[in-house]
């Protein structure tokens, strides 16, 4: 099968795509059957999308990214031939994709596999594509990943007393006025004795962390707790997070840590901020839409989140990447105002944060999809396959303490950390 990687501006319909969906008996489990190269994942309480093999892609930079892939993606559907036997969410034409926090940053795109193998509401299926006609191919699982060996962890350029003195900075900066809030990120640097097999941390996330979105594009990989936007069928979905505190590990006193979250008018706030700019990049999509009160705490094994399901009925056609990218950056990973914040990142957070915090997800023919948030993640950074950079950020507002703050970073990044480290 040929491998064209496609420029966006290239001729529109240059690859005409043939793609068949069948439904199969439950292959087990989806991330098993991956191969080691090309392997593209969505995983949510074990049920999504696992892919491999490249039948079509793009790959864009700079502020027009989300405009370069839609178009990209329409030359694509428009050209495609789709027979599909199961039709549900997944199933069809189906391309992965990740895109950068900044339009500065390299490695936005879409890839359309050549296999896609997919499990929801206990039914499962198969989906093939090429320029032929393609058999499904028989699914078994592949050898077991290679475990990480040999790993150690550096701080990356921003050391911890460092980045605590940015965090103040930042402080500063908010009591200046004009700025509420402002997201701030750092890194860790993992290097491996052997190329990372990503299938390993893969596994170890989707089974630590079912309640996330454990995801994989093109060596970004990481499990998410936040949904940007999922639209299914003309109902949009986005799950909001800001507010955090550190589990213990003692069950008892988390339930307390958690009621103090849930009163806590620095999360509450900070909570606020995240819920309102993705209610008012929704609302001129949406005629109507459901935004509660008052925020939940999600229970992750790490972390307790106050958390928002924000829901709307779309009134346009914008496809899931049409809402992304007017989500993005919501005021969880940038702040509030958005201009000023991404500016003062831009300014004092010393970071290119490549696909960090941006939105990594997959999207049909349809245009329905689901786009979560870069977070808890990480990318493998050389051609070998041996340095891994781990990401972390936290929402500083003007009562933020710098050493809670780094605390709570270092919280965020153990689900990565623990992937990569021996059991
Ligand atoms: C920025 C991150 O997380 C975001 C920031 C949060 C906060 O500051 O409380 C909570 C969840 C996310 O929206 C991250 O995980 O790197």
């Amino acid at each position: 099968m040929n491998n064209p990687v496609l420029d966006p501006a290239s001729a529109p319909g240059a690859v005409p795509l043939l793609v068949r969906t069948v439904e199969i008996d439950d292959p087990g489990p989806l991330l098993s059957l991956l191969p080691r190269d090309e392997a593209y994942a969505w995983i949510h309480h074990g049920d999504g999308l696992v892919g491999w093999g490249r039948a079509a892609s793009c790959e864009t930079s700079g502020v027009r990214r989300f405009d370069d892939a839609s178009s990209w993606w329409r030359e694509i559907t428009r050209h495609s031939v789709v027979r599909d036997e199961v039709d549900v969410p997944g199933t069809g034409l189906v391309a992965f994709g990740t895109f950068t926090f900044s339009g500065g940053s390299a490695g936005s795109g879409l890839v359309v596999p050549e296999v896609v193998v997919g499990r929801r509401d206990g039914r499962s299926w198969v989906t093939v594509v090429g320029s032929g006609i393609s058999m499904p191919p028989l699914l078994s699982a592949t050898e077991p990943p290679l475990e990480p060996t040999g790993v150690t962890f550096s701080d990356g350029p921003v050391g911890p007393t460092t980045w605590q003195e940015i965090v103040a900075d930042a402080v500063g900066r908010i009591a200046d006025g004009g700025l509420d809030k402002v997201v701030l990120a750092r890194t860790l640097v993992a290097e491996l004795d052997a190329p990372l097999d990503v299938r390993a941390p893969l596994t170890r996330l989707a089974d630590d962390y079912p309640e996330c979105w454990t995801f994989h594009v093109d060596g970004f990989f990481g499990s998410t707790p936040e949904m940007l936007v999922r639209l299914e069928r003309g109902l949009i979905t986005s799950r909001v997070l800001a507010g955090t505190i550190r589990r213990t590990g003692d069950d008892t006193h988390d339930l307390t840590l958690a009621a103090s979250l849930a009163r806590s008018s620095k999360d509450l706030e900070e909570h606020e901020y995240a819920v309102r700019s993705v209610a008012e990049a929704l609302a001129p999509h949406c005629t109507s839409m459901n935004v509660p009160e008052s925020p939940f705490v999600l229970h992750l094994p790490n972390v307790m989140h106050l958390a928002t399901d924000v829901t709307g009925v779309i009134r346009d056609d914008a496809s899931v990447l049409a809402l992304a990218e007017s989500l993005h950056p919501s005021a969880a990973v940038g702040g509030t105002p958005t201009k000023l914040a991404v500016e003062l990142i831009d300014e004092i957070e010393r970071l290119d944060r490549g696909r960090y915090a941006g939105p990594v997800g997959w999207i049909g023919a349809s245009g329905d999809g689901e786009w979560g948030i870069g977070l808890r993640s990480a990318q493998v950074e050389d051609e070998s396959g041996t340095r891994v950079r781990l990401f972390a950020g936290c929402g500083i507002v003007a009562d933020s303490v710098p050493a809670d703050e780094l605390a709570e970073a270092d919280a965020k990044l153990i689900p990565v950390r623990d992937a990569l480290s021996p059991r």
